[in-house]
């Protein structure tokens, strides 16, 4: 008989390090719509970004991400009551293959991958840190990515890929960029109390999940999946 060893690294040991992936309130989940209940009277969801501040994408050792150093930015109204939340940084998740890498599924269904724009409350804690381990702290904007046409924002972060192959590299935007051109046209969305999706697993996420993917092309799917795997120094 061959020993079989199961090496779990996976969100399953997460829990042994982090004892709020074991709560009541973790994401991602599977959105099924046909449970979700109509938003009734919300108010709008208002945001605002400055735009020609200087960023630099780096590689945090998954996928990349964007930190906004401070700038200014707002995000208000929908689920948020009459916090004003400010935009701390945005990242990607894309998976190993094709058409499955976002975190959150819809009916089932997932996407090529998924764009986070993290928010935190600035009407109630003094930084990011402090608000991430609060039950209202933190808001996040999940935007579905599909295959279709170039998306020509995210194209300035995805042709810096090549020069952050590696855990801890840095690059600095040459070209001024709008998060909001980011997200999708039609702005209905799905809201639900949850958490961060990876560790600390922190039940601090209002999470915000856009109903309409955004669109981008095969090429720039080849390239997030090729630099993650990098970017994960595989
Ligand atoms: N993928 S996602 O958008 O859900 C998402 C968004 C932000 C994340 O921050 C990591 C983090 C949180 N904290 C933290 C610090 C102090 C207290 C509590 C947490 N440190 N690093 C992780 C996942
Ligand atoms: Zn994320």
């Amino acid at each position: 008989l061959v020993p079989v060893v199961i090496l779990i690294v996976g969100p399953a040991t997460w829990v042994e390090k982090f004892p709020e992936a074991r709560g009541t309130r973790q994401s991602p989940v599977d959105i099924v719509t046909s449970r979700a209940s109509s938003g009734g009277s919300a108010p709008p969801l208002v945001w605002r970004y400055s735009v020609n501040h200087p960023r630099s994408v780096v590689n945090p050792g998954y996928c990349w991400r964007v930190d906004e150093n401070g700038y200014d930015s707002e995000l208000r109204g929908g689920p948020l009551g009459s916090d004003v939340y400010k935009l701390q940084q945005w990242h990607c998740h894309w998976g190993s293959v094709n058409g499955e890498g976002s975190e959150h599924t819809v009916d089932g269904r997932a996407f090529s991958g998924e764009l986070h724009l993290v928010h935190w409350n600035t009407s109630k804690y003094n930084s990011f840190t402090e608000a991430a381990g609060q039950p209202d702290g933190l808001a996040v904007l999940g935007v579905l990515l599909m295959v279709g046409s170039k998306h020509d924002e995210l194209d300035k972060v995805v042709r810096l890929l090549p020069y952050i192959q590696h855990k801890g590299d840095k690059v600095t935007f040459s070209e001024p960029l709008n998060p909001a051109n980011l997200l999708p046209k039609r702005i209905a969305y799905w809201t639900y109390p949850g958490s961060l999706t990876t560790p600390p697993c922190t039940e601090s996420v209002t999470w915000i999940l856009f109903k309409e993917p955004v669109q981008v092309s095969a090429e720039q799917v080849r390239l997030n999946l090729c630099y993650y795997v990098n970017g994960k120094n595989v």
